[in-house]
């Protein structure tokens, strides 16, 4: 099966911003994208939300059964029902991440997913990552460098993604593979939607700013914008990486403003960190693709414009799907791993070498 020819991989991906699991089909050797297949979006009840909300910063064993139940549940929701699939991707959920402490924790049983499926399922991709020194995210640079090729892109550019925490691909495509030096920079920015939901969650008891209309209506508190990109994770060369709750304390800082003027704060903060992330790139990429859902905050996407050196577009623009990026990328991942190729590299995470993370659990009955 994994001898190189095209496998229709199932990735799913269940992000920081906790709105959902996102499941895509993508056609791939681990190397070449061939196309993409059917996806779904199987969203998390806030009954289901609250549950894995409390379990985060929760770690093995700290009492997770419950988020457990609701991850597996959801995924074989999600996963279900796909015709022709070869190979599962499996992120789980993050509840924690502390690559320089105590590691990384992603909820979710891939082997008890893989007997309930009855396919192959690659799961726990970060673990391996981290137990050799790095930052164990992020892991979809591999995928945007495939995509940069699928692209036929001939310079540079970047791919960013804004979930609950933003992260920055530089893609160099003219390279040979996205191991190979200078292939691939990438990092976490700082908060992305994260702090923004939390606050409009908290004061409006809404799930997000839809539209960004909060954030087009206020006005930035530069003195909040400036103070709180003097924090150290701004100083740190990449690779780096964040969990979700890594500045929790957000919102805090724009207590004393009305709803319009924090969230405006907190999407200032979002692109200024972007910018200064940007700084990093060994150029500034001539265009920068951007998916998540924080390409559809007009708020985000105006103050991105603004302050980066290049295009800034929504990742269709390039012919992707901006919502199913991540899920396809688990799937384009899960195929790197069972063929032993690498999934990460001191570009992308640091780690000492390329490395082929993840376990791959087969069924004992096929699908
Ligand atoms: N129409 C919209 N208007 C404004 N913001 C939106 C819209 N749709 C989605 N978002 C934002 O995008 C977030 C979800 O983005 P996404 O699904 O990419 O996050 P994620 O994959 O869970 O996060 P991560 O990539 O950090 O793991 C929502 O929580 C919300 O903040
Ligand atoms: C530990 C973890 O789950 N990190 C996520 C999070 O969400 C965005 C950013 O932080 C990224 O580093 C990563 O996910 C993406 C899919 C990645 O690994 O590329």
């Amino acid at each position: 099966m994994l001898t190189g020819e095209c496998i229709r991989a199932l990735g799913a991906m269940s992000g920081t911003s906790l709105d959902g699991v996102d499941a895509a089909v993508v056609e791939t050797d681990g190397a070449r994208i061939f196309g993409f297949g059917e996806s779904r979006y199987r969203p998390y009840s806030d009954e289901e939300r609250a549950v894995l909300r409390a379990a985060l910063g929760k770690w093995p064993g700290e009492g997770c059964d419950a988020a457990l139940e609701v991850v597996q549940r959801a995924h074989l929701e999600a996963l279900g029902g796909f015709e022709g699939v070869d190979l599962v991707g499996f992120h789980g959920q993050t509840l924690a991440h502390e690559p320089r402490g105590r590691g990384t924790h992603q909820l979710g049983d891939g082997e008890a997913l893989a007997q309930a499926l009855g396919l192959p399922v690659v799961w726990d991709f970060r673990s391996a990552d981290v137990n050799l020194g790095g930052e164990g995210a992020p892991l979809a640079p591999f995928y945007h460098f495939a995509c940069a090729q699928w692209m036929g892109a001939e310079a540079p550019l970047g791919f960013l993604n804004l979930g609950g925490v933003g992260n920055l691909t530089w893609v160099d495509p003219r390279k040979s593979a996205p191991e190979e030096a200078g292939a691939l920079l990438a990092f976490d920015t700082g908060p992305a939607n994260a702090p923004i939901d939390d606050l409009v969650q908290a004061r409006l008891g809404r799930d997000f700013d839809e539209g960004g209309v909060l954030g087009l209506e206020g006005r930035a508190d530069t003195g909040s914008v400036e103070a709180f990109l003097t924090h150290g994770y701004f100083h740190r060369m990449p690779p780096k990486s964040l969990d979700r709750d890594d500045f929790k304390g957000l919102p805090g800082m724009v207590v004393g403003l009305d709803d319009a003027d924090a969230v405006a704060t907190l999407v200032e903060i979002c692109a200024a960190s972007v910018a200064r992330g940007m700084e990093h790139c060994p150029e500034p990429p001539a265009r920068l693709l951007v998916t998540g859902g924080g390409r559809k905050n007009p708020a985000i996407m105006t103050r991105l414009a603004a302050l980066l050196p290049c295009d800034v577009a929504p990742v269709e623009e390039a012919g992707l799907n901006g919502d199913m990026l991540e899920a396809q990328a688990f799937g384009f991942l899960a195929v790197r791993v069972a063929r032993g190729l690498p999934t990460s590299c001191p570009g992308t995470t640091g780690v000492a070498g390329a490395v082929a993370g993840g376990t791959l659990s087969r069924p004992e009955r096929a699908a």
